[in-house]
């Protein structure tokens, strides 16, 4: 990437898009187009087409989408699908029409079919029925891939997708219902800690397994491969370990130094039993993770810590 053309990092204020714009400052990076959705909503058409015939940014970082945990898209499920074939579609073809040199579209671990052998490797796209609680984001995501693997062949754009595991870092959605089991978790465990509760409850039965990757790692990894990995189809981005959500809880629980019990509501849903990803592709492109997960979490911990202090 040439260090002084104009970059365009769609959703730059949430996490994912955050932590890039932090890895392409510390790179050298100076020259960043950004918009809020308030200012610019990628799901309308006109805006979008007015934006890039205005600014003509050289990259693109595509991390701007309807995001939430599993309760968030089971009880979405429209503005799951509508809003992310939405923005995708207008980024994607926008970007086309004006000549964007390169573009990265993020998916998700979700586009894998909920039954696939585990770990999940690239070529398991499209070979079963998926997960019902995200299936909307999901095929959004699949689509937004084949997007850019059909722009690619007609028209030799050079965009590519890559898929990130579970994410938890700074700027994360801390929402009660709406977020992510992490998030969620260290809120719980430091309420339950603040006002002395006897027990914390988890969603589900705590059995299904999860891999979590820091976004940081995840914005280091999607620079790496926006200067090196030009080819179409699919890059999963994770750590290739994973571990139950019982044992998740434990470890936010030891984190935020909470001493109750952990109690389990079944009648929350459980999702997808497991998703590994199969890594193997990162790896023999020279990428490999630097943040293990129990430091991971005490410094989610204590970004969540600062904020609070902020907003009181
Ligand atoms: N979080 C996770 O665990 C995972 C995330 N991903 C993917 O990573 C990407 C980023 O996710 P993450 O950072 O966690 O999500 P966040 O919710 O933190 O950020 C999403 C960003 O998208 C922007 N956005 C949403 N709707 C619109 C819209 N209509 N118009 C313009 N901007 C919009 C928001 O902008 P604004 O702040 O201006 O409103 C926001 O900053 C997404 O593609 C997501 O699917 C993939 C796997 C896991
Ligand atoms: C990133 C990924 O995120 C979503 O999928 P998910 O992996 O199922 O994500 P989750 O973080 O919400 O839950 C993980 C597990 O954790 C359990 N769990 C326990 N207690 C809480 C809890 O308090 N909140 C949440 N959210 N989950 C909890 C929960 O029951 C589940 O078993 C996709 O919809 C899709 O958006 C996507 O791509």
């Amino acid at each position: 990437m040439n260090k002084e053309a104009k970059i365009y990092i769609a959703g730059h204020r949430g996490m994912v898009g955050s932590a890039i714009k932090r890895k392409l400052e510390q790179e050298g990076f100076t020259n960043f187009v950004t918009r809020v959705s308030s200012e610019l909503d990628l799901r309308n058409q006109q805006q979008v087409a007015d934006f890039f015939e205005q600014e003509k940014p050289v990259y693109v970082f595509l991390a701007a989408a309807k995001v939430g945990g599993i309760v968030a898209n089971n009880t979405y499920r429209a503005e799951f699908l509508y809003d992310n074939l939405q923005i995708q579609n207008n980024v994607i073809h926008s970007a086309h029409l004006n000549g964007v040199e390169k573009l990265m579209f993020l998916g998700s671990s979700c586009i894998y079919p909920k039954m696939a052998p585990q770990p999940l490797e690239e070529d398991y796209l499209l070979t079963g029925p998926l997960e019902e609680t995200n299936e909307p984001y999901a095929i959004a995501k699949i689509a937004g891939i084949k997007m850019c693997d059909a722009y690619r062949a007609q028209y030799g754009c050079n965009y590519i997708s890559v898929m990130p595991t579970n994410l938890y870092g700074y700027n994360d959605n801390y929402h009660p219902q709406n977020s992510h089991v992490l998030p969620a978790l260290i809120r719980r465990f430091h309420e339950a800690k603040e006002q002395d509760l006897s027990s914390v409850t988890i969603w589900g039965t705590g059995s299904p397994k999860r891999e979590f990757l820091f976004a940081d790692d995840l914005a280091a990894a999607c620079y790496y491969l926006m200067e090196n990995y030009n080819e179409p189809g699919l890059v999963n981005i994770g750590t290739g370990e994973d571990l139950s959500i019982k044992e998740l809880a434990e470890l936010v629980k030891e984190t935020v130094g909470y001493e109750g019990e952990i109690t389990f509501d079944t009648s929350k849903p459980d999702g997808t039993p497991r998703k590994l990803m199969n890594v193997s592709k990162l790896h023999s492109k020279g990428w490999k993770h630097t943040i293990e997960l129990p430091e991971g979490i005490k410094l989610a911990y204590q970004d969540f810590l600062s904020k609070q202090t902020v907003s009181q």
